[in-house]
C-alpha cells in the first residue's frame, strides 16, 4: 500500500475534571500504535485522534480508558471498517490479528450505538453527584470513616485502630486500581499513585485515622472539582439547549410535531408567536418581529416577513409564521457556532501549553523532594524517622498539579461561550490571548464602518450622453459584481426602470472596478483613478470628481474607451457606533486604521468623522502588506466584511469577520462579530483582557497556595489531612473565579 489512509475517530470521555486528567488521557492512547493528532477537550469532554485502520482496535482505546477510572463511549458512527467484516449469515469473523479479548458478538463497533451509559462516571453532566462513581466512594469512604469513629469511642482505641485501617483500606483500592492502570501504560506520576503512597505510608507509620480522613477528604475533592468542572461546561450546553427539541412540520396539508433534528432541506415549517425557530430557514408566510439574541446576540426583535432568512434559536415574538427549512439540523447556523465553541478548546492557548509543559515536571519534582525530605533528615541526621516520613508524605498530597492545570481551561472555556453568548466568537484559547495583547486594530471601510448599503447621490453625464443610457451600461457592466457599488448601481437603474442590456464577456478588476462587452463595445465602470490610466480624464470631470469625493461620496467613471459617459457618485453611511466604537479602541490603549481600497479623499472625509487614522486607494494587495507593516510593532486585529479584504483578515494577528450572513468569514475567520456592531470589536478586546488577567489571578492562587503548604508541610505545622484540603480547595477556588467570566459582560464599557 502507498498511501496509510487514517480515519478520524471521537469518543465521549467523561470523569475528566482537570488538565491533569486529560494529560493522562492524552497520553494513555497516544503511545498506541497507529493513533496520532489526539487531542482531548476537558469542557467538551471529546477524545479525537487519527487512527490507521487496522492497527489499534477502537475497543482497545476505550478498555484502556476504562481502566483510568473514565466513561467513554464512541460519538457517531464511522464508516464501516475493512479490516473486519461479517459473512451474509452475520457469524462474526474474528480478525486476524490476534484480537482475542473482543466480544464476538460485536465484530465490528461500528454497527454498534454509542450505548450512553459508560462505566467510570457515568456522566458529569446532569446525575446528581451521589450517583457517579466518585459521589459513591465518598459515601463509601464516609460511612467507613463514621463507623471507625463510633467504634473507637464506644471501645476504645485498640478496635478502632482496626476500623480505621480498615476505612483507609477499603477507601484507597478503587484508587489504587487506577493508579495502578496507569503504571502500567507507563505513567508512573499520578495523583491517584500519590494519594495511595501517602495512604499506605500513613498506615505503615501509624497515622491509620488521618489515613482514612484523608482518603475521604481525597474524594470529597473530586467530587467537588467534577461539580465546578460541570458548571463550566454547562455555559456551552446552554447554547445547544436553544434549538427547540420539535418542529411542527406542514406535510400533505397536515401538521405533526417531528424532532427537530430530522428536519430535512426543503420541508415547511409552522413557526407560532412565542416559539423558538426549529431550524435555519427562509420565512414564506407572515410577517413578525425575531429575537435573534441567542444566534447573534442582538436582543432586539428584527422585523423579518417574506423572503427574509432566520436562524434556528431565535425567538418568533409577533405573528405565526411559515418558514421553509434551508439547512440541515447539523448545519444551522447555531450548530455551527457551537461546533467551533467546542473545537476553539482545541486550540490550546500558549500561556496553557506552557501550564501543561510545567506540570509535567512539577509532579516528579515534588516526588523528588519529598523523597529527600524522607531521608535526609533521618539519615544525614539522625532526625527520627517517622515525624519525616509523615512530612514526606504531607508533601506527596501537594504534588497534584490539579489546581494550576484547570485554571486555564476553565477561563478559556467560560469566556468563549460568554462571548459566544453575545455574538462574540473566538476560535479558541490562542486567539483569545493574542486579542489581549493586540496593539493596533484595522478596519476595512465598506462594510465594516460603514453600513456597505450604499446609494447613488449623483448621476453626472459626460457630452450628449443621456441618464438612461448610462445607467443601462452602468447597470450591465456590474450585472456580474457583487461588490456593493455594483448592487447600487443595478438597484438604482431598476428604480429608473432602465432595461439593463444584457453584457457578454462580463468580469470584475478587484479593487478597481467592473469590464464587459456591452452593444458590442467593451465598457468600463472604474474607480476614477484607474479611469484615468485607462482612458484619460478632462479637467471638468477631474474637478467634479474631487468635489464629489470631498463630500465623502465614492465616485466611479463609467466609459468606454476614447469615449466617457458620465460619473455615478454613491453614498455610504456610517454605521451609528463606529464613532463610539473607534472611542473606546482608543481608550482601551489601541490606535486604530482604516484601510480602504477607496480614494483619499473619500477616506479622509470619513476618517475625520471617526477622529482616525487612514491609508486609502488600497488594492488587496496592499491591504496586505499593511498588516504584514504593522505586525513588525506587535499583534494587530484587522476587522472585516471578508469582502476583498480576505487576504489581509488571514495574515492579520487575528482576522474579525463581522457581519452574520458572511457563511464563509465564520469558518475561514480566527473570531467573529455577529451583530453588526462595530463597538464589538472594542467588547472583544475587553473580554481577553478579562480572560487573560482571570487565568493569572488563577495561576497566581494555585501556585500561591502550594508554596505556602510546601513550606508548612516541611517543617511540620500542616499535616496530611490539611494538604489535601489545600489541594482541593486551591481548585475548586480556581474553577470558582473562572466562572466568574460566565457573567462578565465585555460590551460594558468601563
Ligand atoms: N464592481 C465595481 N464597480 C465599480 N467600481 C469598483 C468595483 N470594484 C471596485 N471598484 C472601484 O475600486 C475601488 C476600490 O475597491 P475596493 O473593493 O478595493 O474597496 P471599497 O469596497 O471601495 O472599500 P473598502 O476597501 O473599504 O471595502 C472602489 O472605491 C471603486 O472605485
Ligand atoms: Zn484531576
Amino acid at each position: 500500500m502507498a498511501v496509510q489512509t487514517t480515519t478520524r475517530r471521537e469518543w465521549t470521555v467523561t470523569g475528566m475534571d482537570c488538565g491533569s486528567c486529560t494529560a493522562k488521557v492524552t497520553r494513555a492512547v497516544e503511545q498506541l500504535p497507529g493513533v496520532s493528532d489526539v487531542k482531548v477537550a476537558l469542557m467538551a469532554e471529546r477524545l479525537s485522534l487519527e487512527l490507521v485502520p487496522g492497527t489499534t482496535e477502537p475497543e482497545t482505546i476505550e478498555h484502556i480508558i476504562r481502566k483510568l477510572g473514565f466513561g467513554i463511549a464512541a460519538k457517531g458512527r464511522e464508516a464501516p471498517r475493512k479490516k473486519t467484516f461479517v459473512l451474509p449469515d452475520a457469524t462474526p469473523i474474528a480478525p486476524a490479528g490476534g484480537e482475542t479479548d473482543k466480544p464476538l458478538d460485536c465484530p465490528d463497533d461500528s454497527r454498534r450505538e454509542p450505548d450512553g451509559h459508560l462505566h467510570g462516571d457515568p456522566s458529569s453532566s446532569g446525575n446528581p453527584w451521589h450517583r457517579t462513581d466518585k459521589g459513591r466512594l465518598v459515601l463509601l469512604t464516609g460511612a467507613l470513616l463514621a463507623t471507625a469513629w463510633a467504634i473507637k469511642f464506644l471501645t476504645g482505641t485498640g478496635a478502632g485502630n482496626g476500623a480505621f485501617i480498615a476505612a483507609c483500606l477499603i477507601g484507597t483500592a478503587p484508587i489504587a486500581k487506577r493508579a495502578f492502570a496507569a503504571l502500567r501504560i507507563g505513567q508512573p506520576f499520578t495523583i491517584e499513585g500519590l494519594m495511595t503512597i501517602a495512604a499506605i505510608g500513613a498506615l505503615i507509620i501509624g497515622a491509620a485515622e488521618e489515613a482514612a480522613l484523608v482518603v475521604f477528604l481525597f474524594a470529597v475533592g473530586e467530587v467537588l472539582e467534577g461539580v465546578a468542572t460541570g458548571k463550566a461546561r454547562q455555559g456551552i450546553r446552554a447554547l445547544a439547549d436553544l434549538v427547540p427539541k420539535t418542529a411542527v412540520l406542514e406535510a400533505a396539508g397536515q401538521t405533526v410535531v417531528v424532532p427537530a433534528d430530522t428536519l430535512e432541506i426543503g420541508q415547511i415549517v409552522l413557526v407560532r408567536p412565542g416559539d423558538r425557530i426549529p431550524a435555519d430557514g427562509t420565512i414564506i408566510e407572515g410577517t413578525g418581529g425575531i429575537d435573534e439574541s441567542p444566534v447573534t446576540g442582538e436582543s432586539l426583535p428584527l422585523a423579518r416577513t417574506v423572503g427574509d432568512e432566520v436562524f434556528a434559536g431565535s425567538i418568533n415574538t409577533e405573528a405565526a409564521l411559515r418558514i421553509r427549512v434551508t439547512h440541515t439540523p447539523s448545519d444551522n447556523t447555531i450548530a455551527r457556532i457551537i461546533r467551533l465553541v467546542e473545537e476553539a478548546e482545541e486550540a490550546r492557548a500558549p500561556t496553557e501549553r506552557f501550564i501543561e509543559r510545567f506540570s509535567r515536571i512539577y509532579m516528579p519534582a515534588i516526588v523528588a523532594l519529598s523523597a529527600l525530605v524522607i531521608l535526609v533528615p533521618p539519615l544525614g541526621f539522625g532526625q527520627d524517622w517517622s515525624i519525616w516520613i509523615y512530612r514526606g508524605l504531607a508533601l506527596l498530597l501537594i504534588g497534584c498539579p490539579c489546581a494550576l492545570v484547570i485554571s486555564v481551561p476553565a477561563a478559556i472555556a467560560s469566556a468563549l461561550s460568554s462571548g459566544a453568548r453575545r455574538g462574540l466568537l473566538m476560535k479558541g484559547g490562542a486567539v483569545l490571548e493574542l486579542a489581549a495583547s493586540a496593539k493596533d486594530v484595522a478596519f476595512d471601510k465598506t462594510g465594516t464602518l460603514t453600513r456597505g448599503k450604499l446609494e447613488v447621490t449623483d448621476i453626472l453625464l459626460s457630452g450628449t450622453t443621456q441618464e438612461a443610457e448610462l445607467l443601462a451600461v452602468a447597470a450591465s457592466v456590474e450585472t456580474g459584481s457583487g461588490h456593493p457599488l455594483a448592487r447600487a448601481i443595478v438597484r438604482r437603474a431598476k428604480a429608473n426602470g432602465v432595461a439593463a442590456i444584457s453584457p457578454r464577456e462580463a468580469s470584475v478588476l478587484p479593487g478597481k472596478g467592473a469590464v464587459a462587452i456591452v452593444n458590442d463595445a467593451k465598457a468600463f465602470v472604474t474607480s476614477p483613478s484607474y479611469a484615468e490610466e485607462l482612458a484619460g480624464m478632462d479637467m471638468t470631470m477631474k474637478g467634479q470628481v474631487a468635489s464629489l469625493q470631498e463630500q465623502g461620496k465614492t465616485v466611479v467613471a463609467v466609459f468606454r474607451i476614447g469615449q466617457p459617459l458620465g460619473l455615478i457618485a454613491m453614498r455610504d453611511e456610517l454605521r451609528s457606533d463606529a464613532p463610539e466604537a473607534i472611542r473606546q479602541l482608543q481608550a482601551l490603549g489601541l490606535s486604530t486604521v482604516m484601510l480602504t481600497g477607496d480614494n483619499p479623499r473619500t477616506a479622509k472625509a470619513i476618517a475625520a468623522g471617526l477622529n482616525m487614522e487612514y491609508q486609502a486607494g488600497m488594492l488587496p494587495g496592499d491591504k496586505l502588506a499593511a498588516i504584514r507593516n504593522l505586525q513588525a510593532s506587535g499583534s494587530v486585529m484587522m476587522i472585516g466584511d471578508g469582502i476583498n479584504d480576505a487576504p489581509a483578515l488571514k495574515a492579520a494577528t487575528i482576522g474579525v469577520a463581522m457581519g452574520s450572513g458572511t457563511d464563509v468569514a465564520l469558518e475561514t475567520a480566527d473570531a467573529a462579530i455577529l451583530r453588526d456592531k462595530v463597538t464589538d470589536a472594542a467588547a472583544m478586546i475587553r473580554l481577553a483582557r478579562a480572560t487573560m488577567g482571570n487565568i493569572r489571578q488563577n495561576v497566581a492562587l494555585a501556585l500561591g497556595l502550594k508554596a505556602v503548604f510546601l513550606v508548612t508541610s516541611v517543617l511540620g505545622m500542616t499535616g496530611l489531612w490539611i494538604a489535601i484540603l489545600a489541594d482541593t480547595g486551591a481548585t475548586v477556588l480556581v474553577t470558582m473565579n473562572a466562572l466568574r467570566l460566565l457573567t462578565f459582560d465585555p460590551t460594558k464599557a468601563r
